[in-house]
């Protein structure tokens, strides 16, 4: 569990966390969004308590990290597994060795080392590549071998710091898989800094954007989907279609998100004022669930302009539409 509480960080005149307050339930995964420079990192290094808070709180399993120093804060930083991007392994050790290393730290007997090490390799489905070193691993494996010794000393809650940034979408969404596994199994609070939608799309329960230092917005990943004047509700709406350069009309992306699948998105489009008699092509439509929610979207053509007012009469009824520009071109298509 992991608890912040009014977290303030200053160096020198210069505020980088104003006043943030998150709290990350056993089990449950937060994403953390926001520009370059928003204070993730230092957000990040409160919690793993590499730097100590100008003002607030950091509560780990309901232990304050602000107040603890010397052992007693060496101790509490191990219920923090700690992720990084692309991994950062030592290189003239193998995968085994690299996951032995908190425990050597600690020193843990060679057989008990050796016992929990080859238990982590198989978890991450990497006991065959014990021995390998990180120049003979993917990125993906890198990762797998990271996120291994991350939880060498058993911690509660992990803090995965663009964890998969730099991985193919592949690598990307099996990386996320077994930290949506894991979480479970062991009931691990994670905190996941992130620049990409996608990971919070798949993955996070909650998720807050910080933009200068606080939390501009902050709620579970439904209740946003679910809330239009929503801006992260927005971008968590799936990505800009692809258009071909071929339709002679306007083209529009509907969008929708609802507890339910909506039936009736079509009439609502087709009611719209000025719209009877325009022939209007559906180019593509889906429809996914994201954390419980319906999110459908569909790329329209018109024949010609779309209604004028189209926008606002299909917000009144819960659908985003906007017009898109053809993303591929004439040639290519
Ligand atoms: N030790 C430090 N001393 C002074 N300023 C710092 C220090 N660490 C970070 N900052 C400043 O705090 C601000 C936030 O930095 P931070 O690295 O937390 O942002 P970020 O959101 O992680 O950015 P990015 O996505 O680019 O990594 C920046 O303006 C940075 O210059």
């Amino acid at each position: 569990m992991i608890e912040i509480e009014g977290l303030t960080k200053r160096f020198g005149d210069h505020t980088v966390l104003d006043d943030v307050s998150l709290t990350v339930a056993p089990g449950e995964i937060l994403a953390v969004v926001g520009p370059s420079g928003a204070g993730k990192s230092t957000l990040s290094r409160c919690v793993s308590a590499l730097e100590q808070p100008t003002r607030g709180q950091v509560r780990v399993d309901g232990q304050d990290f602000s107040r603890l120093d010397g052992a007693a804060l060496r101790s509490a930083r191990r219920r923090v597994g700690v992720i990084f991007q692309s991994a950062p392994l030592l290189r003239r050790r193998t995968a085994a060795q690299n996951v032995a290393l908190p425990l050597e730290y600690l020193h843990a007997t060679p057989e008990s080392a050796r016992e929990r090490v080859s238990t982590l390799l198989e978890r991450v489905g990497l006991a065959e590549r014990a021995d390998y070193l990180p120049a003979q691993l993917s990125g993906g494996q890198q990762q797998r071998v990271g996120i291994a010794r991350a939880l060498a000393l058993a911690p509660s809650n992990l803090l995965a710091d663009e964890a998969t940034s730099g991985l193919d979408p592949a690598t990307t969404t099996s990386i996320l898989h077994l930290l949506d596994e894991l979480r479970t199994e062991m009931g691990l609070s994670i905190i996941l800094i992130t620049h990409e939608m996608d990971v919070v799309r798949e993955i996070a329960d909650s998720v807050a954007r910080l933009d200068a230092g606080r939390i501009a917005e902050y709620g579970s990943v439904s209740d946003l989907l679910l809330d239009p004047t929503s801006s992260l509700g927005h971008q968590l709406l799936p990505d800009r279609p692809a258009v071909p350069a071929t339709t002679a009309g306007e083209t529009w992306q509907v969008s929708y998100a609802s507890r339910e699948v909506a039936g009736d998105w079509l009439t609502a489009i087709t009611s719209a004022p000025g719209a009877a008699g325009t022939r209007i092509e559906v180019l593509s439509a889906s429809i996914e669930a994201i954390r419980g929610v319906a999110v459908g979207r569909a790329v329209l053509a018109f024949e010609g302009a779309a209604p004028r007012g189209l926008a606002e009469h299909l917000r009144e009824r819960g659908l985003h539409a906007r017009p898109v520009a053809a993303t591929v071109e004439k040639d290519a298509a």
